[in-house]
This record gives structure tokens, sequence and C-alpha cells, in this order.
């Protein structure tokens, strides 16, 4: 093979080419400085060839060598700076992009909270369009409600004299044949024609029952005082109605109104409510207040009288008002008065059916965030039975219970109509029924009655009373009642 450098054509020729001379191996820049000292050093000025290496190359290939190798040095060392700049500008975009993800993630926190507070307002808006159209639905229908209930048959079987027309929820007929003096084919069959504002059939199972007040309920919560009370003859079902069985399905009106309250209430504290619950249960009896929730020895039993403060609040004094703070509480507290009552009816003779039971539930609402308070009672009333007792046949004690039950019935009849004339005196007073529930009663509050009735045949008059009294409720219009709102 021949050298280039030792072959003068092939010189010139390379030499004609400018630069295209062989390049040698690469190597690292200080080892090319190191060869460029080594090459340097025993170079003459005068001597056109220099040795290498023991070998003698012409000096202008060893320059153009180190011409070769400086280029390549300051080509390394720009790129190294092109590079050093190139991190420089890495760095500020990183930072950059740093504090762009910075404001991005205070600006998703901005969101979030505004989403939140959005969800918050839809469900406050939501809840109050609940209120309002559940308040005039109520305004239009008046403040008080009343709901007929017939008990299925004791011994089963067809209802005859009572007539439920499919199509209607509301009617009610109640028909009888009354044989004429002229003979059988004289026989006139005398209809009695009623409506209420829900007439529920023997057949109608308590969940639906208490769908129909569960809105009423839901008010109390709401700042409105509410009662609902339960009127009929013994055995009509007013306590199944009221308080219902043990099993699930059978649960009545008071323990799904505490439920629904206490779960609504856990509802609304995620809007900012807090409330407090105070829970009593009174049993009136012959015009005498008996605590439910008693617990101490039965001979220190306290007297109870009823006051009504400044501020025209009900309170009954030596009561049991006891604090709960959740459902089951409040069904302890129903169970306990539930022996008390039956202890009562061990002692007396069926006392239960001859007494009225109140249970009432005060609730209080803050919402500190909005500055709004409300204060309401729901009181759910098991009324002593209405029927009448002939003055000839009641003597004794029977009597007095009788008259005290049905002086208290009628009492109550003629406060719901008094408020319903709007006259300026409410009697009250007249009796320890109508004084107790004086708030729940008032104008400012929301009436629901149960006239529960017995379908037997020979229940008739009484049931036919029953709703006639009802009947008269039915007509009143109590004004427009107001939330209890600060
Ligand atoms: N809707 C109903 N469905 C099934 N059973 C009922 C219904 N209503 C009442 N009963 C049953 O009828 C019986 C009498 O009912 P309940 O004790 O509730 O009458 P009451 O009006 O409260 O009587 P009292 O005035 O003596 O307290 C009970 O055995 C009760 O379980």
């Amino acid at each position: 093979m021949r050298r280039v450098d030792s072959d003068p054509k092939m010189r010139q020729t390379a030499s004609a080419m400018g630069t295209k001379r062989p390049l040698p191996p690469k190597r690292a820049v200080g080892e090319c400085a190191q060869k460029h000292q080594q090459l340097a050093w025993p170079m003459s000025s005068s001597s056109p060839i220099a040795a290498v290496g023991g070998s003698r190359r012409p000096a202008w290939d060893l320059k153009g060598k180190v011409t070769d190798m400086e280029s390549k040095i300051s080509n390394y060392q720009s790129k190294v700076k092109t590079v050093a700049q190139e991190n420089e500008s890495l760095k500020e975009s990183v930072a950059k992009s740093r504090q762009k993800e910075a404001r991005m993630t205070s600006d998703l926190q901005e969101l979030h909270t505004q989403l939140r507070y959005q969800g918050t307002y839809e469900i406050h808006c939501g809840e109050m369009e609940r209120r309002g159209l559940h308040n005039t639905i109520q305004e239009l229908k008046g403040n008080i409600r009343v709901f007929c209930r017939v008990r299925p048959l004791q011994a089963g079987g067809q209802i005859d004299h009572i007539q439920l027309p499919a199509h209607d929820n509301k009617a009610l007929t109640l028909a009888k044949t009354e044989e004429s003096h002229i003979g059988r084919s004289g026989d006139t069959q005398k209809s009695y024609n009623f409506s209420f504002d829900r007439v529920f059939g023997p057949s109608i199972p308590q969940k639906d029952v208490f769908e129909e007040i569960s809105l009423l309920v839901q008010s109390a919560l709401d700042g409105y005082n509410v009662c609902c009370f339960a009127y009929g003859q013994t055995g009509s079902g007013k306590t199944y109605t009221m308080e219902g069985g043990e099993m699930e399905d059978m649960r009545g009106v008071i323990p799904r109104a505490v439920q629904q309250i206490f779960q609504a209430s856990k509802k609304l504290q995620e809007q900012g409510w807090k409330f407090t619950f105070t829970a009593s249960f009174v049993e009136i009896y012959n015009e005498t207040l008996r605590d439910l929730l008693y617990t101490g020895k039965a001979n220190k039993r306290p007297e109870h009288e009823i006051r009504k403060s400044t501020n025209n609040e009900i309170t009954v004094t030596n009561l049991t008002y006891q604090k709960v703070n959740s459902e089951d509480e409040v069904c302890n507290l129903i169970a306990l008065a539930n022996q008390n009552r039956s202890t009562a009816r061990t002692n007396m003779n069926d006392h239960s059916s001859r007494s009225h039971s109140v249970f009432q539930l005060d609730i209080e609402g803050e919402n500190s965030g909005r500055d709004v308070k409300c204060k309401s009672s729901l009181c759910l009333v098991d009324l002593a039975g209405s029927e009448r007792v002939q003055k000839s046949q009641s003597q004794g004690d029977r009597f007095k219970e009788m008259t005290s039950i049905n002086s208290s019935l009628t009492n109550l009849g003629i406060v719901i109509a008094a408020l319903a004339n709007k006259e300026s005196f409410i009697p009250y007073r007249n009796s320890k029924l109508t004084y107790l529930l004086q708030s729940c009663l008032g104008g400012n509050s929301k009436t629901l009655m149960f006239v529960n009735i017995s379908p037997e045949v020979d229940s008739f008059p009484e049931t036919l009373n029953s709703l006639r009294f009802a009947s008269k409720v039915n007509d009143c219009v109590i004004g427009t009642a107001s939330a209890n709102r600060k």
C-alpha cells in the first residue's frame, strides 16, 4: 500500500483536494492536547520535516493535524457550551412548569371549592324549594287535615255497611238498612256520606299511612308546631295507628315519625344545622296528669301542673323532659312509657282506653352559618276511647271517667271550632288536654286528626258519631301556620 505522505503525486492530489487527507482515529480532547505538545516539541522552524514516533513526517502535515485537533477541541467546547446553555434553558423551563403546575393546582382547588359550594347551594335551593312547595300545598289545603282509617274486621271477612269507592280515596259511605214498622217490604236503606282528606281502607298497611303524613312530620324540623292525634271508640285502632306493633311493617306513626326526624336532621346537619331534641310522654286520666317517663318509686310520684310561661310556652311541673340524641334513645323511652301504662292498666282495669297519652318531641335548631334559629314541637296523641256510655249504665269511677273523657273530647272539638272561626277567645283551659296541646293546636300549627273506626255492625252508632265529629273538624280551616324562626 502506498502512503500519501511518501508519494509526491498523492500528496499533490491531497493538497489539491484541500482537507481530504485521511484523518487520525478519534481521541479524547486531553489526549489530543498531549499529542499536540509531543508533536510540537521536536519541530524546527527551519526543517520542513519533523520526527514523530521515531519516523520523520513533514512539518506541514503535523501542523495540519494540530489545526484539525484544535478545531475539534473548539467544536467540543462549543458543544459543551451549547449543552450547558440548553441545560440552563431546560432548568428555566422546569421552574416555569413547576410554577404553572402550582398555579393550576391552586386553580383546581378553587374550582373544587366552588363546585362544593355550588353543590351545597343547589342542595340548599332544593331544600328551600321542597319546604316552600310543601308549605304552599299545606296553606291551600288549610292547616287541619282529617284522615279516616277503617280497622279490619276482628273476625275477618267482608265489611258490608262501610263502602269505600274504588276510584276515590277521600270518600266513605256508611249504610244501614232500617226496618220499617209496616213490614219488611218497606225496609229503607239509609246512607251517610262523608269525605275527608284521605280515607284508608282496612287493607292499607302502616307504611302507606305514614307516607301520607311524612311531609307534615318533616315540617316540625322546619320550625312548625305539628300535632297529630287519633280519635275513635275503644278498640277502633288508635293505638295501632299511633304506636303499632314491634315488627318493622307494624310500626306506627310515633316510631316512624321519630325515625324520619332523626334521619332528616342528619341530612340538615350537613348543611350546617344543629338540633337539640327533648322528649316527654304524659298521660291524662280523669283530668290528672301522670308522667309516663317516671322511674322513681310508685308511692313517691309527684303531682303535675300545666304552666304557661311569659313567652307563651307550655310546660308541666315535675315532668321528665329527657334530652335525646338518637332514634334508639326515643324508642327506649317509648318502651318505658308502655311499661308505665301497662302497670296502670293492670291496676285500673283497662285504664289506657280511658286516658289520653301525649308524646311530645321539642325541637330546637340552629344554623349559625346562616344565622337562623327555629323552635317547634311535634305532638303525637293517642286519645281516650270516644264512646258514649249512657248515664244510667255507668256508675262510680266508670261514670267519672266517661264524664271526664267526654268533657275533654268535647272541649277539643270546641277549641278546634273556635280556632276555625277565628274567635278572639279560645277556651284552651277548659280541659287539661286542650291546655297541654295549646301550642300545638293554635293558629301557628299544623294539625292532623285520624278518625279510627271499627267495622263491626254493632259499632255502627259509635262509628256514625265519630265520623260526624271528624266531619266538623274537617270543616274547620285553621289559619296559615308560620314557622317559629328567628
Ligand atoms: N289497621 C289495622 N290492621 C290490623 N289490626 C288492627 C288495625 N287496627 C287495629 N288493629 C288491631 O285491633 C285491636 C284494637 O286496636 P287498638 O288497641 O289500636 O285500638 P284502640 O282504639 O287503641 O283501643 P283503646 O281505646 O282501647 O286503646 C288491636 O289488636 C290491634 O292490633
